[in-house]
């Protein structure tokens, strides 16, 4: 917490050109990362809110202005820093205001820049972290979302979605606190671990204060040399069969909301599941095809040559049993007919000390323009899915993920025009 001794100490101390430089107002209007300095900016008078642009030059960079947010249908990139956080302001005023001094830093960051310009003056905390500094924008995205609790903290009940609730409890779920719920996220993903990373740690940052990390995991996919499905920690394509993003009559059916202060947004759900590698290791190759229902090399359904090949559940063999087993992951997820965009990461953050075992596991992170489309799918998987002996669910949450942004406007203007 900066103190009053302190304002008056960096008043004194930062000269307002210094002050001009260090927040970058100058250039791109920004706020600070440091405590304080937002107010003392307020206090001399300026905007923290005024647009930047989209870089027209940064390399492997995201559009961060359109219809809809970044990190939906962006391209999957090959890693995650996903945030849950508890929001610490009291008042919709002081939410929109995080909003609005949240916006510019976004597009910066998907620019690849700096949070602020920087500073010679050696007296105060750099405005970045700095451990960007150099790398490229590395196809950042950035998607924020709110929780069903944010409306019942700051009273806007009467704008909260329908949809927008706690998951109900499923069979073997063994959810722990520590990784449930969250009043908003920020997902970050890029191709480099320290860009997704350093974009949360300096939003949050920016935002001391204001709100404070209540869970978060980092997550990676790797992808083959030659392009194509990455595999999951089982070995396993993961993510074959899913709306194409280019399909936009597709995607409207299934993830973007197309009604009220949401449309063009999508509900974001979160899954941490651990898998239980060891055992897994332990299963023949068979069970493990049997498992998924599809081959392991290839990624076919089983019973077909090719991974993008279709399949009917329905079908049986000569001796009447069902090619794609009826205990399998996808004979279940596709016999609830409900559908979704799963954009899941695995993540494996060292070894659990009451067992010796890899904590491990997949960021199951779907979207969908109802949460119902997930939970018809998880109730279908329920009790008879067989990958049930391999994993364990440990975290959830759910995420109203805002409209895209127009230059001008602010990450979830459309809820504050809506109160
Ligand atoms: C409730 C939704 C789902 C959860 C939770 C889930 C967990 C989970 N899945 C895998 C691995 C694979 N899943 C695959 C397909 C698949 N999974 C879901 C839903 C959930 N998965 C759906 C809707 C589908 C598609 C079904 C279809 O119509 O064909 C596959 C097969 C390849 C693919 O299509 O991606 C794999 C592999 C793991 C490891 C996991 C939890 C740890
Ligand atoms: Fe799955």
């Amino acid at each position: 917490m900066t103190t009053s001794n302190d304002e008056k100490w960096i008043d004194k101390k930062i000269s307002r050109r210094d002050m001009l430089k260090l927040t970058g107002v100058g250039v791109a209007g920004v706020a600070v990362g440091a405590s304080g300095f937002g107010g003392v900016m307020k206090a001399m008078g300026y905007n923290i809110f005024e647009p930047v642009a989209d870089s027209t030059t940064a390399k492997h960079k995201v559009d961060f202005y359109g219809k809809h947010q970044t990190g939906i249908i962006t391209p999957v990139q090959t890693n995650i820093y996903f945030a849950s956080l508890d929001v610490l302001v009291t008042s919709q005023k002081e939410l929109q205001q995080l909003f609005q001094q949240w916006t510019p830093l976004m597009v910066r960051l998907m620019n690849g820049e700096q949070m602020v310009e920087m500073t010679t003056n050696t007296r105060v905390p750099p405005g970045d972290t700095g451990e960007a500094k150099g790398l490229d924008a590395a196809h950042l995205s950035l998607t924020i979302g709110a929780g069903p609790s944010l409306f019942d903290k700051l009273g806007m009940q009467h704008v909260k979605p329908a949809e927008l609730k706690d998951l109900p409890h499923f069979p073997k779920d063994q959810l722990q606190q520590e990784w449930t719920g969250g009043d908003l996220c920020i997902q970050a993903c890029a191709d480099d671990p320290q860009v997704a990373f350093h974009a949360v740690r300096n939003l949050v940052r920016a935002a001391s204060g204001k709100v404070a990390i209540k869970w978060s995991q980092a997550g990676f996919n790797a992808f083959p040399a030659e392009g194509g499905t990455p595999r999951n920690l089982f070995a396993f394509k993961d993510g074959t069969v899913n709306p194409a993003i280019t399909d936009e009559q597709d995607l409207h059916k299934t993830v973007w909301v197309d009604k009220g202060w949401l449309k063009n947004g999508s509900y974001l759900i979160a899954r941490k599941i651990q898998m239980h590698l060891e055992t897994w290791d332990r299963t023949s190759l068979k069970d493990q095809e049997a498992t998924f229902g599809r081959y392991r090399d290839s990624g076919a359904p089983l019973g077909k040559e090719n991974e993008f090949d279709d399949f009917d559940i329905e079908a049986k063999d000569d001796k009447g049993d069902y090619i794609i087993p009826d205990t399998s992951h996808v004979h279940l997820a596709r016999k609830s007919d409900a559908r979704m965009l799963r954009r899941s990461y695995s993540y494996a953050s060292g070894v659990l000390s009451n067992t010796g075992a890899h904590d491990a596991g997949l960021l199951f992170i779907s979207f969908q323009k109802d949460p119902a489309q997930f939970i018809a799918v998880q109730n279908s998987l329920g009790r008879m899915d067989k990958m049930n002996e391999y994993i364990t669910h440990r975290g959830s949450a759910v995420f109203a993920c805002f409209p895209g942004v127009q230059k001008g406007s602010y990450v979830g203007e459309a809820l504050f025009n809506a109160l």
